[in-house]
């Protein structure tokens, strides 16, 4: 839970009054029609808030003048910085994780008043992809499932979606390379970054593991619950398909056939669950990159990801993490790709800590520029919040 800086406030104006219980014992407990009549007084509170905040929400709206379409009303700097602040009053009894969630639906909500937030995703439905969607953008934002991840960033750059979520690592598998390689060619923007837990379950019609003979799943699905698989079920045979809902909908409609999915995939496609989590790290966590078509100013805690190409010269990529390293910027993270069209010549993506334009990252980047390497900077984004 997040440090305390708030004094801590009574629940109700008036606490409900104990009694003593049926059987006598001598334990107090309270009245639970007075307790619901407290809970009603306080959910009338809350709606009136709501409400008023709705309004106050047209109001920035209103504020900002009169744009074109939804997606120039959002911004994703200011959810960022009303979420910490969330954190930060955190006081119990519900977690930080729980109280997020809510103000993101509420803000969620907020927002569609003007007109719902188009967001692509790697569909079909049911993808961790989705829920990566809902828990950054809320569930009042209009889902577009699309048939992979190119699309997403086709229908993003082309102002079908107005922003797109696409996986780019997981905790134990590592980079999802495709995602990376399309920002070499791609102009849009990283204007977010999600991180979700990703629990995978076995999913079939009869729910019994006796009559399993073949496993759809993608191969991220199979890498992550190798061993689990290995153990209960080694005769199986392995069917890669593009996405865990599209195994889901196979084993749909087979006896013998079972899929690896998100729980929310066994929702969609009427599946009941043999087992579950069995991924094979408990930790295991995908991130996402949100992708939008502008830059966002600084929300004060943020992320950039800048794409290097360097020249084929001894110390060239020395000669860029060094005026990162000097300053103190921490680098969470660099990967190499083949930069396309140039035989042995390679692109570093790397994510370092700060925004474009704050110092000191804003020095660093421009004494990289002055040495003639080319620096694209993705974006600068809030960091994930839970
Ligand atoms: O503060 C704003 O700019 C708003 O539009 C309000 C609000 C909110 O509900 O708090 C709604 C949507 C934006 O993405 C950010 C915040």
């Amino acid at each position: 839970m997040a440090k305390k800086t708030d004094i801590k406030k009574p629940i109700a104006k008036k606490a409900a009054k104990p009694q003593v219980d049926a059987a006598g014992k001598g334990e107090l407990k309270p009245d639970l029609a007075e307790v619901r009549t407290q809970i009603d007084g306080i959910d009338r509170r809350i709606q009136e808030l709501i409400a008023e905040r709705a309004q106050w929400a047209h109001q920035v709206g209103k504020a900002k003048g009169k744009l074109a379409a939804a997606v120039d009303y959002y911004r994703p700097e200011r959810e960022a910085q009303v979420l910490r602040k969330v954190v930060d009053r955190n006081d119990g009894p519900l977690s930080d994780e729980v109280l997020v969630r809510l103000f993101r639906e509420v803000m969620s909500a907020c927002l569609a008043q003007q007109e719902p937030l188009k967001i692509g995703y790697l569909g079909p439905e049911g993808t961790f992809s989705q829920q990566a969607v809902h828990k950054h953008f809320g569930h009042s934002a209009h889902g577009l499932p699309l048939a992979s991840i190119e699309e997403v960033f086709q229908e993003v750059a082309a102002g079908n979606a107005d922003f797109g979520v696409v996986p780019v690592e997981n905790s134990g598998q590592g980079t999802i390379q495709v995602t990376l390689d399309l920002f070499l060619t791609s102009p849009l923007k990283i204007c977010g970054e999600v991180e979700l837990r990703v629990h995978q379950h076995l999913l079939s019609r009869s729910g019994r593991i006796e009559d399993i003979e073949r496993i759809y799943a993608h191969p991220q699905a199979f890498a992550q619950t190798g061993g689990w698989l290995r153990t209960h079920l080694p005769k199986a045979e392995k069917v890669p398909v593009s996405s865990n809902a599209e195994g889901a909908r196979r084993a749909r409609n087979a006896d013998d056939s079972a899929a690896i999915a998100g729980e929310s995939a066994a929702h969609v496609y009427g599946l009941k669950k043999i087992a579950g989590p069995i991924e094979d790290r408990s930790d295991n966590t995908t991130r996402f990159l949100v992708l939008g078509r502008e830059s966002f100013p600084s929300s004060g805690h943020d992320r950039t990801s800048l794409l290097v190409f360097i020249r084929d010269r001894p110390g060239a990529l020395y000669g860029v993490l060094e005026p990162l390293a000097r300053r103190g910027i921490s680098m969470n993270r660099i990967e190499s790709r083949p930069a396309h069209g140039h035989l042995w010549q390679y692109a570093f993506f790397i994510d370092v800590a700060g925004h474009r334009d704050e110092s000191p990252l804003k020095d660093a980047l421009d004494e990289i520029a002055d040495k003639g390497d080319e620096v694209r900077v993705l974006g600068s984004y809030p960091v994930a919040i839970l």
